[in-house]
C-alpha cells in the first residue's frame, strides 16, 4: 500500500490476528489514518490506538462508516451478530467483506450481512506477526478483480498469499497453514523433551531444536529441492537419522499427521454449522 489511494479499511475485532494484519500494514506504508479499529476492550484500543496511530471505536458501525474494506477478526463463534449488526452499512457503502475466521463460509458471512456482497474469506496464520505468514484466499463471484488486488495487498503485506478456486478446500488451508505453526512447535517441545531426557541441558535443548526448525524451514524455502530429497540428504544409510526415521514409521506418524489435518478440517466445517445458514 503506501499511496494517497490506499483503500480505507476498517477491522472488527482488535485482537492477536488483527494486530499482525494492522501491523504488516502499517510497516509497508499504508497511511495510518486509512485504518480503524472497532475492539470492545478498553485496552486493546489503547494499545492498538498507541502502537499504530490508527483510529479505535468502541462501535462496529461507527469503526466501519467510511470503509472500503472491512476485516472481519472476531471468533467464529461471535461472527453472525458482527455480520447481522453491519448489515445496513454493507447495503449501503458495498464494502468489500475480508473474513480471516476459521470454517465460516462466503455465503454464510454474505447472507448474515444482508446478501449480495463482495466477500473475501481468507486464512493467515501467527508467523503473519513477524512479516512470515502464509495466507490462503478465496473470492465469491460479487468480488472485482480490484478488491482481490486489495485482498492480496492487505494479506500481502504479512507474508505469502495463495488464491484458492474452491472454496471448500479452505478448510483444509486452516488444517494446514491456519493450525499449522501449532504443529511444529509442538514438534519442536517434543524434540525438548527428548533431547532434556536424554540428559541434555534444557537451554541447550531448546536453542538447538528451534535452530533446527529454523535452519529446515530456510531450506525447504530456499534450495529448491523437495522436502523427501533434503530428509534423504540427511540421512546416511544406516545412520542415525535412519534408526530416528524408522522409529517414527514404526509409530506411524504420516497417518497421524492425516488424522490430526482431517479432524483440524472437520473441526472447521462444525464451526460454520453450529452458525447456522
Ligand atoms: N489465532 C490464530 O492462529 C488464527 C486465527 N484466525 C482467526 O482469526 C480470528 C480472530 O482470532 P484471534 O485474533 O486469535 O482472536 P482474538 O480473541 O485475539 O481476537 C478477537 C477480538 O475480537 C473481539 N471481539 C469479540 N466480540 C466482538 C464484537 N462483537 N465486535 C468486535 N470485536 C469483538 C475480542 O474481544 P474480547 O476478547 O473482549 O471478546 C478480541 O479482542 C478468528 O476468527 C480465528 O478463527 C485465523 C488464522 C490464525
Ligand atoms: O485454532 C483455530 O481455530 C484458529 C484457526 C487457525 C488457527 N487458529
Amino acid at each position: 500500500m503506501g499511496s494517497s489511494n490506499s483503500p480505507r479499511v476498517a477491522f472488527v475485532g482488535g485482537g492477536n490476528m488483527a494486530r499482525s494484519l494492522i501491523g504488516g500494514l502499517v510497516r509497508t506504508g499504508a497511511p495510518t489514518d486509512t485504518i480503524t479499529v472497532a475492539e470492545p476492550n478498553d485496552a486493546l484500543r489503547q494499545a492498538l490506538a498507541a502502537d499504530f496511530g490508527v483510529a479505535t471505536f468502541a462501535d462496529n458501525v461507527a469503526a466501519c462508516a467510511q470503509a472500503e474494506v472491512i476485516v472481519l477478526a472476531v471468533k467464529p463463534q461471535v461472527m453472525r451478530p458482527v455480520c447481522e449488526g453491519l448489515c445496513g452499512i454493507v447495503q449501503k457503502n458495498r464494502p468489500l467483506l475480508l473474513s480471516i475466521a476459521a470454517g465460516i463460509r462466503i455465503d454464510q458471512l454474505s447472507g448474515w450481512a444482508g446478501g449480495g456482497a463482495a466477500v473475501v474469506r481468507s486464512m493467515p496464520n501467527t508467523p503473519a506477526l513477524i512479516g512470515a505468514g502464509a495466507t490462503g484466499l478465496c473470492a465469491n463471484a460479487e468480488t472485482s478483480a480490484e478488491q482481490r488486488a486489495i485482498a492480496t495487498t492487505i494479506l500481502g503485506a504479512t507474508g505469502l498469499t495463495v488464491w484458492i478456486d474452491n472454496e471448500n478446500q479452505m478448510d483444509v488451508v486452516t488444517a494446514l497453514s491456519g493450525s499449522g505453526p501449532a504443529y511444529f512447535f509442538l514438534l519442536v517441545e517434543a524434540l525438548e523433551e527428548a533431547a532434556v531426557a536424554q540428559g541434555l541441558p534444557r537451554d541447550a535443548a531448546r536453542a538447538l531444536a528451534t535452530q533446527t526448525a529454523l535452519g529446515a524451514g530456510r531450506m525447504l524455502r530456499e534450495d529448491g529441492e523437495t522436502p523427501s530429497r533434503l530428509r534423504e540428504r540427511v540421512t546416511s544409510p544406516g545412520g542415525t537419522t535412519q534408526a530416528a526415521l524408522d522409529a517414527f514409521a514404526r509409530g506411524g506418524l504420516r497417518e497421524l499427521v492425516a488424522t490430526a489435518v482431517d479432524a483440524a478440517t472437520l473441526r472447521g466445517r462444525e464451526l460454520s454449522a453450529a452458525s447456522g445458514a
